[in-house]
């Protein structure tokens, strides 16, 4: 399962934001991707997951392989902790949710409404639903922002587990998350500015 990225140019908005990307992620491997405030770690993101188009490059992995979260966590806020994970599991067509509820330790907030845990319950139930969607690449965006020290450990302890299994991780983190993972600054494929439409796009998607 290896995901790769040949001369690839983004663009947000209509305005092309990186250029000249090509890196591979093999199974097994974690890549970080680090670079400054909106230099376009988002927007690769987003096209790798194949929410946008690239503006030119390719992008190729198997089908049905990624799993993407957001910056957001785009739960069903009246849905319950289990109900949110089966209703996950059913949009995937996976079984059973007792090892994502266990891996980041939801087992006592089941029944809980989404719209009523902390933001740090939340995005551990965002981050869940990654071991619901049993896909084999992770694509990631800070996923670590509302987390306690504790939350983070066991992130990185699931995001281990994933490459141990063949699995891989494309993260966007400005913090050390303590993987052995390979690191890819964007800073200098930053796209000369001049070019592109201009339009917004308002799109903000939580998961997918
Ligand atoms: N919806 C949007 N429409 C138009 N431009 C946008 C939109 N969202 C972000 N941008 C712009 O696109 C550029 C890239 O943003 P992006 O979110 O990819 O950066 P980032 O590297 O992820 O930043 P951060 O580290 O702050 O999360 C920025 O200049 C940003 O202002």
């Amino acid at each position: 399962m290896t995901l790769t990225v040949t001369d690839l140019t983004i663009s947000r908005g209509g305005i092309p934001v990186l250029e000249g990307l090509n890196f591979r992620l093999d199974a097994g491997r974690a890549l970080v991707l680090r670079g400054p405030n909106g230099v376009g770690k988002t927007t690769l993101l987003r096209t790798v997951a194949g929410l946008q188009p690239p503006v030119t490059g390719q992008i190729t992995n198997p089908p049905e392989s990624i799993a993407y979260a957001a910056h957001s966590d785009g739960l069903k806020a009246t849905l319950t902790v289990a109900e949110n994970l089966h209703f996950w599991a059913d949009i995937f067509g996976t079984k059973g949710i007792d090892k994502a509820l266990a891996g980041f330790d939801l087992e006592g907030l089941v029944d809980r409404p989404a719209g009523a845990l902390s933001a740090g319950q939340k995005r551990r139930l965002g981050l869940a639903r990654l071991l619901v969607s049993e896909r084999s690449i992770w694509i990631l965006d800070e996923p670590t922002v509302s987390l306690d020290v504790a939350s983070v450990a066991m992130f990185a302890d699931a995001v281990r587990a994933h490459l141990a299994t063949g699995g891989s991780a494309l993260i966007a983190t400005h913090i050390d998350l303590g993987l052995d993972a390979d690191v890819l600054d964007v800073g200098p494929f930053r796209a000369v500015p001049g070019s592109g439409s201009g339009d917004f796009d308002g799109l903000d998607e939580g998961f997918l």
